[in-house]
């Protein structure tokens, strides 16, 4: 079946369980809908419609007329959202093999979501199966290649330890899967991967569950950060963290409606693209969660290597000293480096000035800028490739490629790097054809390279602006 019409049999099924853009007739007086009253044939149409946005997350939700902040826009009853709970509900095999063995709640929803896929057309939620994409590109699906790619050793650490974790969970969780017999495509790797990263990128929180739910429809909201975050989150406890987390939510679970509710998060203009902020994440959070990156992400950070001694001087949490994606650096990494930079005699007198944020002395603020400058240099240099080769990269590997010659000839000579990707892709091999397409794999893992790049250089920038944000200061301080 065309994926037209996979769609349109998707808002079918969607529109019969009561999934709805017009949950209020009178928009104005927002006066609740009566069920079976609804005057378009189809879910959506009323406030959103389905739309694509190449630059912005692929298909997504456009606003279909103008939407007021704070209005509800979507409604997703309980009965259409697919939980680990609804899947069981209606497989006694499922729920009584998963209660034979000590799992995660990701790890039943993972193999309750393969289970399903399994039963094919069989399925009831077959339809809203269908939309799910074939791969994903979170940081786990990451090859050797791919991971080195993205340079940083942080970042590296961090794509071998989410790959890690996902086989952990594949090996613990295989045994329930061979008791189900699931056939060997089902049960291998690559599938695991696959349903978890689906969860991964697409559930939304519930309260019930902690691996969270599917919600046909409301999945197919695309990410916009949410702004001003950093200025919330510096110097709040937990209990106010908890407060922002609940803040950020424009889509949640609502009990006096029985449906996962969708508001609008800022006034839109008919034709726009409208968005859901899932929280606040850095590019690296969401390259291992959701598989893409921003290219402005205001919540983006980078971490350096701060000195050894400066650590046992302050009380900030290790995670609070990094630069912001504007490269300045975080309040907490300033006040630090400015009580570092202090005689130790002198850290009584000058520690609650630090803490307040402000400037110790001209000579204190000019070591601390120097010493920051001079640390981002350093790593930028020990890096192996430049901004600008990066960007020069990219821009080659951005290119849509015919065949297998149009890449050899742009890739053979370019960077070390490049001809590595050809060499692990099999494309330097005798008796691939050159006139060839290129082969689904090689395509997925020139995305994952892409990103990996894009991902360094965003890194990258970062450092290079806090360069300029210190010479500045420097400067102005020399006036
Ligand atoms: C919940 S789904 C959103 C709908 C999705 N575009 C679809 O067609 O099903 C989340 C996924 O959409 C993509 N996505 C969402 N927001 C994005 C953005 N701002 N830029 C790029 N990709 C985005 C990512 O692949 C992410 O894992």
């Amino acid at each position: 079946m065309e994926e037209a019409a996979k769609l349109e049999k998707f808002m079918d099924w969607a529109t019969t369980l009561g999934v709805s853009d017009s949950p209020f007739i009178n928009v104005d007086e927002e006066e609740p809908q009566k069920p079976g009253l609804r005057q378009t044939p189809c879910c959506l149409g009323q406030s959103l419609t389905i739309s694509y946005f190449p630059n912005a997350g692929g298909r997504g939700l456009c606003a279909s007329r103008d939407l007021q902040k704070g209005r509800l826009i979507l409604k997703v009853p309980k009965s259409a959202l697919m939980t680990s709970q609804s899947l069981m509900m209606n497989d006694h095999n499922l729920s009584m093999s998963i209660s034979k063995f000590s799992l995660s709640s990701n790890q039943i929803l993972t193999v309750s979501l393969l289970n399903e896929v399994a039963k094919g057309k069989r399925s009831w939620w077959y339809p809203y199966l269908t939309q799910f994409p074939s791969n994903y590109d979170i940081l786990a699906s990451f090859n050797h290649f791919e991971m080195q790619a993205l340079q940083l050793d942080d970042a590296i650490w961090a794509a071998e330890k989410a790959l890690e974790k996902t086989k952990t969970e594949w090996k613990n969780a295989t045994p329930v899967m061979e008791e189900l017999m699931f056939k060997p495509h089902y049960l291998s790797f690559k599938a695991w991967i696959w349903a978890s990263a689906s969860i991964s990128s697409r559930t939304m929180h519930i309260p019930w569950d902690p691996a969270g739910c599917f919600c046909p429809v409301g999945d197919f909201f695309n990410y916009a950060a949410p702004e001003d975050e950093q200025d919330v989150c510096e110097g709040v406890n937990e209990k106010q963290m908890d407060v922002k987390s609940t803040r950020l939510t424009d889509g949640v679970f609502e009990d006096d409606y029985d449906a996962y509710c969708f508001y609008a998060r800022t006034n839109y203009k008919k034709g726009d693209q409208v968005l859901l902020s899932y929280g606040t994440y850095t590019n690296l959070e969401l390259l291992e969660h959701y598989g893409f990156i921003l290219n402005s992400n205001p919540n983006d950070k980078a971490y350096i290597p701060l000195p050894n001694d400066l650590h046992s001087l302050h009380s900030w949490p290790q995670d609070s000293l990094y630069i912001h994606h504007n490269g300045t650096p975080s309040f907490a990494l300033l006040a630090a480096m400015r009580l570092w930079a202090t005689p130790t005699h002198l850290h009584k007198s000058v520690r609650h000035v630090a803490y307040s944020g402000s400037v110790i002395s001209n000579e204190n603020e000019t070591v601390v800028m120097e010493w920051l400058a001079k640390k981002c240099d350093n790593n930028l240099k020990n890096l192996s490739t430049s901004i600008e080769e990066d960007e020069l990269l990219l821009s080659v590997v951005d290119r849509e490629f015919e065949s297998v010659m149009e890449v050899k000839n742009l890739l053979l000579g370019l960077t070390g790097e490049s001809f590595e990707f050809l060499k692990v892709n099999g494309l330097l091999e005798d008796g691939v054809g050159s006139e060839m397409g290129l082969t689904k794999k090689t395509k997925r893992s020139l995305e994952k390279w892409k990103l990996a790049i894009w991902w360094r250089v965003k890194y990258k920038k970062m450092l290079h602006d806090c360069i300029l944000y210190c010479t500045k200061v420097i400067n102005d301080l020399s006036l």
